[in-house]
């Protein structure tokens, strides 16, 4: 019977109610489709800095590194807000994703049919979307050099930081994007800010170069400001839209509304070889955590991520994707999606109704 390592972050806020179910759920799936998962609980962000001290103890990467795929929730909590910078819980998340070097981030929005009528757009707008966000996710401003906080002589105080790409940078993110692109409906959107960036020209100028090598692949290039304007004007227009690590984190919260929650957005994080990160778009959502309310369904779609990506069991992965889509069907909704005619669900409880409907 084939047998995976799974590290399982569980983090902060929501992080440990939906790792919960997932982990039951995960743990049925298993069982029904004959393979075997060794779960093993790590400490990362507010977590890691309760119980070591920092938010990516060595232990946590090393178990990381060593298992088949991890599988996060979120990190993040107001109280942590006032440390400094690398002692907080988003600088354990930006660590573990560039120690495991998983430069490719991928989120997939679509519409599931029962959700037609959640988002805050009309049905009209969001029916037939399905398109794929591949953001690069280990540079970019979140990573570049120099960067901080300065006293000048005038009494005032500056802060700063970088955005930087190299060519190789750009060109592995690219090859996904356009890979994937080739897979889907071969349709490529490149956003960016080459109007007024150096580091998104260098962006575009690689794009550009690679797209001789994919005559099959359609591509397009749009300024970031007008494709958060499309993504809510007409979103079918995309398939996939490659992007860095900035645009692409605020753009993906943005698209999640096509879907009527940011609690329905799941992720994987991968890189060249080595083990893959599954991981919901949103946060730790603190002002709902501790109080049975949060949305699982994210950290279960990134479950199933993690079953067909990360350890090829197809039919595991899409079980999962079919259970989220029948308890939707059935009218059950958690608070975020909650509509006339629903039933309201709390978190254990929509992990109840996924449970059977794997049964
Ligand atoms: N990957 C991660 O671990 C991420 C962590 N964060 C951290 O999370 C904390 C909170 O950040 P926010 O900006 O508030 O973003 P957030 O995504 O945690 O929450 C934004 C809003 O969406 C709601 N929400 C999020 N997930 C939900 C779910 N599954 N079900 C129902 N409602 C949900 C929240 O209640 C909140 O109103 C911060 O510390 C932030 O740094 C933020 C984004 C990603
Ligand atoms: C919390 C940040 C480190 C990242 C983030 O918002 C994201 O990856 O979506
Ligand atoms: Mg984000």
């Amino acid at each position: 019977m084939a047998s995976y390592r799974i590290t399982l972050l569980a983090g902060d806020g929501i992080g440990p109610e939906i790792t919960a179910i997932a982990v039951k759920l995960l743990e049925r799936v298993a069982q029904q489709f004959n393979f075997q998962l060794d779960f093993d609980h790590q400490p990362v962000g507010g977590d890691a800095i309760e119980k070591f001290g920092e938010p990516l103890p060595a232990s946590t990467l090393a178990a990381c590194k060593a298992s088949d795929a991890v599988l996060l929730a979120a990190i993040g909590a107001p109280k942590y807000d006032n440390l400094p910078r690398q002692q907080r819980p988003e600088s354990g998340l930006l660590a573990l994703r560039a120690g495991l070097d998983l430069f490719a981030n991928l989120r997939p929005v679509a519409i599931v049919p029962a959700l037609i009528d959640a988002s805050s757009l009309r049905p009209e707008v969001i029916s037939g979307v399905d398109l794929l966000v591949v953001r690069e996710l280990t540079g970019g401003i979140y990573f570049g050099q120099p960067k901080g906080r300065v006293q000048l002589e005038n009494g005032e105080e500056r802060g700063f930081n970088t955005m930087t790409y190299s060519s190789s940078e750009v060109d592995r993110i690219a090859k996904v994007a356009f890979d994937l692109a080739r897979q889907r409906r071969g349709v490529l959107c490149s956003v960016d800010k080459a109007n007024v960036l150096d580091v998104s020209q260098l962006w575009r100028d690689r794009v550009n170069e690679m797209a001789g090598a994919y005559p099959d692949v359609n591509l397009s290039h749009m300024y970031v400001d007008n494709a958060a304007m499309q993504l809510v004007r007409q979103p079918r227009q995309f398939d996939v839209l490659l992007t860095s690590n900035l645009f692409g984190d605020i753009l993906s919260d943005e698209a999640a509304m096509l879907t009527g929650s940011i609690g329905m957005l799941p992720s994987a994080s991968l890189g060249s070889s080595g083990p893959g990160l599954f991981e919901p778009v949103h946060g730790s959502a603190p002002d709902i955590a501790g109080q049975d309310l949060a949305n699982p369904l994210a950290m279960v779609l990134s479950a199933a991520m993690m079953l067909r990506i990360g350890l090829k069991q197809d039919a595991a992965a899409l079980a999962l994707e079919n259970a989220v889509s029948a308890v939707l069907e059935q009218g059950f909704r958690t608070g975020d999606l909650m509509a006339d005619g629903c039933t309201k669900l709390a978190c254990s409880a929509m992990g109840e109704e996924l449970l059977r409907a794997l049964a």
